[in-house]
């Protein structure tokens, strides 16, 4: 037997009742369970069946209504002229029966419009008396909205005076919204602080405009652009729509700078075709266009429906937002470690692309999303931001026999899936990251660059260009194996980077030269096998170890053996070495991988000059901490410091509140200034000098 699909009468009863839900979700609760291009197909749906059967229309069809009835949460306002819906056009052939239905009843075939960007943010209607701000409303139904005036009032593009005479009555319509900017700001804070994020700037638009204590409103910066006139009082107004637009800009009203007039069916379609190649460059949302009648006269000619004009359409751009499926949450690490979980989907069309997968930032946001292999999510991919998930459908959870969801919550790794390595999430921080920093192919090329940076093992020539070459060709895996890389590795792989780049013969280097290149490249290898402690504690990439921390660690116990042997309570004992760096420098070294790679250098000759524990030398700068900065005539910077630690001074790299001093050459920036930020005494090089002078040995 095959299913019998529902009467059309059933259909129509179920499709009002979802609409109806919907309705109540997206313009009572603000809060939406559905995306609107569901929202759309359902009601195209219904609509479509309505008019195919005629006997079964009701008045208080969604297809016949605006909105939804106010909230009860604020007064309710009644709108004299009704604030209508728009009917909706998706193809360029609904626009040209639009613009043919207007020229059957005016007799107008080329009409003109006003063509005017479809802000995606929620109506309201302000009400000036003798130029003054008295009433600001929403929507609500179309007949009554909410009074949220005060609300209103904290909008700066909202003028609280007109400029020049106004009438005795102007109510003014158009948009509330959030900007692009202050959505994406305000749910980076959100995601940071561990608050609910907002799911789209219009659902942040009607949230904050809807929160019965003003002062929230006026923490989200929302603007408004007005589009189109309510009841008026006064002179008669000019005759046509894009002319009371000029009128209300005099009056100090924002109005769009997308909004123009077009003429014709084909001048609306381009028009659509210039506001879509500017859509993601727009610092607003829009949904879509809204070409408008010109002329009043026109506009009365052909009235209205039920919920919306006549004379008026929003042609919709492709949605933003759609519903699919994760058919997985799976896990990437990147150049620094960091382990970020992502979600896979069932391939889906949002916002003019295919997208397949999308960021979930870390494992409290998945958390806080409560999203789920094979859960049903709407997805955002807004202008050029990347996709998002903005929620779960919970209803839509697949479940076993006995209503327990099918799938556990996610739980980040142990261990990275690039390497093996142990995953560590430190106290206070959101990222989980992989340990096995200089074995993780994920990290290579970062490892590679920073360990042949100058200041660590100082490889000449060895940028970060020929680093990717080399990790992409497979020719390294590890730090260690630079020490056994050959001529030939070097002029093969310079060969197929070449080759690759589709560099013509006449641009590659003729044999002799790159035979050179090779040869400096191996010598410069071979110059670093000879190094010192801290430069190659530095080099090894220990998260948050830098120069000055290496110094004091190779200075602390002589040898590395004994670094790699210390516990985190040991490095904690270190001078400046505070509870995390201990134990990110304990976890790295407590990673098997990364001991292998520390045995392998060793095995290919990297060597160090290793001596007894020195604790700090004693000294007049005994208990000092010094920072250098900017340049020195004199002397290196580096060798100032090496004098200052003979007098007995701790050296450190940042400006905190316990330095003692900071000595401040040519050209010193941000850390000069945040000395005298903190009331820290500064010395010049020629004070630096006079005191060296005086504590020659
Ligand atoms: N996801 C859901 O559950 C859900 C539920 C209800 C409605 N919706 C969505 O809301 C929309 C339907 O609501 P609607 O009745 O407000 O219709 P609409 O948003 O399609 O069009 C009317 C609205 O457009 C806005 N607008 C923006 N720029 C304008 C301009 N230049 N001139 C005139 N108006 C302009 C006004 O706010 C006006 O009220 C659809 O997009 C629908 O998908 C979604
Ligand atoms: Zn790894």
């Amino acid at each position: 037997m095959t299913p019998k699909s529902p009467s059309p009468a059933r259909r129509i009863d179920e499709l009002r009742r979802q609409i109806e839900d919907a309705n109540y979700r997206y313009h009572v609760l603000d809060d939406p369970d559905i995306p609107d291009i569901e929202y759309d197909r359902l009601m195209r749906e219904l609509e479509a069946l309505e008019a195919a059967h005629p006997e079964l229309a009701s008045p208080d069809s969604p297809t016949q209504r605006v909105g939804d009835a106010p909230s009860g949460k604020f007064a309710e306002v009644r709108h004299t002229v009704p604030m209508l819906s728009l009917a909706n056009a998706f193809t360029p052939e609904e626009i040209h029966e639009f613009v043919a239905r207007i020229g059957k009843e005016t007799g107008d075939f080329e009409p003109v419009f006003s063509a005017e960007p479809k802000l995606d943010g929620l109506a309201i209607s302000l009400r000036y008396e003798n130029g003054a701000f008295v009433r600001g409303a929403t929507r609500g139904d179309g007949a009554t909205g909410e009074d949220v005036t005060a609300n209103l009032r904290t909008i700066k593009a909202i003028p609280l005076r007109l400029r020049g005479t106004a009438p005795a009555v102007l109510e003014v319509r158009g948009e509330v919204y959030m900007p692009r900017a202050a959505f994406e700001k305000y749910n980076a804070w959100a995601r940071e602080h561990g608050e609910k994020t907002l799911a789209n700037p219009r659902n942040g638009a009607a949230g904050s405009l809807r929160q019965l204590d003003p002062r929230i409103t006026a923490q989200r910066p929302l603007a408004f652009f007005a589009y189109s006139l309510g009841e008026v009082e006064g002179p008669p107004l000019p005759p046509t729509h894009s002319q009371t637009l000029a009128l209300l800009r005099e009056f100090g009203l924002p109005v769009s700078p997308q909004v123009t007039t077009a003429r014709g069916a084909e001048g609306l379609l381009a028009y659509f075709a210039k506001i879509g190649s500017v859509r993601d460059e727009l610092p607003y949302d829009i949904d879509g266009v809204v070409y408008k009648l010109d002329r009043y006269d026109q506009q009365r000619a052909m009235g209205f429906v039920s919920r919306a004009p006549r004379w008026a359409i929003a042609h919709k751009f492709p949605a933003q937002e759609e519903a699919t499926t994760v058919e997985s949450i799976e896990v990437s690490v990147g150049r620094t470690g960091a382990v970020t979980p992502f979600a896979v989907f069932t391939p889906t069309h949002v916002g003019g692309v295919t997208v397949v997968k999308a960021t979930l930032h870390n494992a409290d946001q998945v958390a806080r999303l409560d999203v789920r292999k094979g859960d049903m999510v709407i997805i955002r991919r807004a202008g050029d931001v990347i996709p998002e998930v903005v929620r779960v459908i919970p209803e839509r959870r697949p479940t076993d026999a006995k209503g327990n969801p099918l799938h556990p919550p996610f739980v980040m790794p142990t261990h990275c899936p690039a390497c093996g390595s142990a995953v560590e999430r430190e106290e206070g921080e959101v990222v989980a990251r992989c340990t096995g920093g200089l074995y993780c192919p994920a990290q290579r090329v970062q490892a590679l660059f920073h360990f042949a940076s100058r200041r660590a093992m100082d490889i000449e020539g060895l940028g970060e260009q020929f680093i990717a070459a080399l990790v992409e060709f497979d020719y390294v895996h590890t730090v260690a194996d630079l020490y056994g890389l050959t001529l030939d590795d070097f002029l093969e792989m310079k060969r197929r980077a070449d080759e690759q780049s589709g560099a013509t013969p006449a641009t590659v280097k003729s044999g002799k030269v790159a035979t050179r290149w090779a040869e400096n490249l191996i010598a410069a290898i071979d110059a670093s096998r000879s190094t010192t402690l801290e430069r190659l504690l530095y080099a090894l990439g220990i998260r948050d170890v830098g120069e000055s921390t290496a110094k004091t660690l190779a200075k602390h116990f002589g040898a590395l053996a004994p670094i790699m042997a210390a516990d985190v309570d040991t490095l904690k004992t270190v001078p400046d070495i505070g509870p995390i760096v201990a134990s990110r420098i304990a976890h790295f070294f407590a990673e098997p991988h990364n001991r292998e790679v520390i045995a392998a250098l060793r095995a290919n000759g990297v060597h160090w000059k290793e001596g007894a524990p020195q604790r700090a030398s004693e000294g007049p700068l005994s208990g000092q901490t010094v920072v250098l900065t900017g340049g020195l005539a004199s002397m290196s910077r580096d060798e100032a410091g090496d004098r200052l630690e003979a007098l007995g001074a701790k050296v450190s790299g940042s400006v905190s509140k316990k330095t003692s001093f900071v000595v401040a050459g040519e050209a010193a920036g941000s850390k000069l200034a945040k000395a005298q930020e903190l009331g820290i005494e500064i010395w010049d090089e020629e004070r630096l000098l006079a005191f060296l002078a005086g504590h020659a040995s």
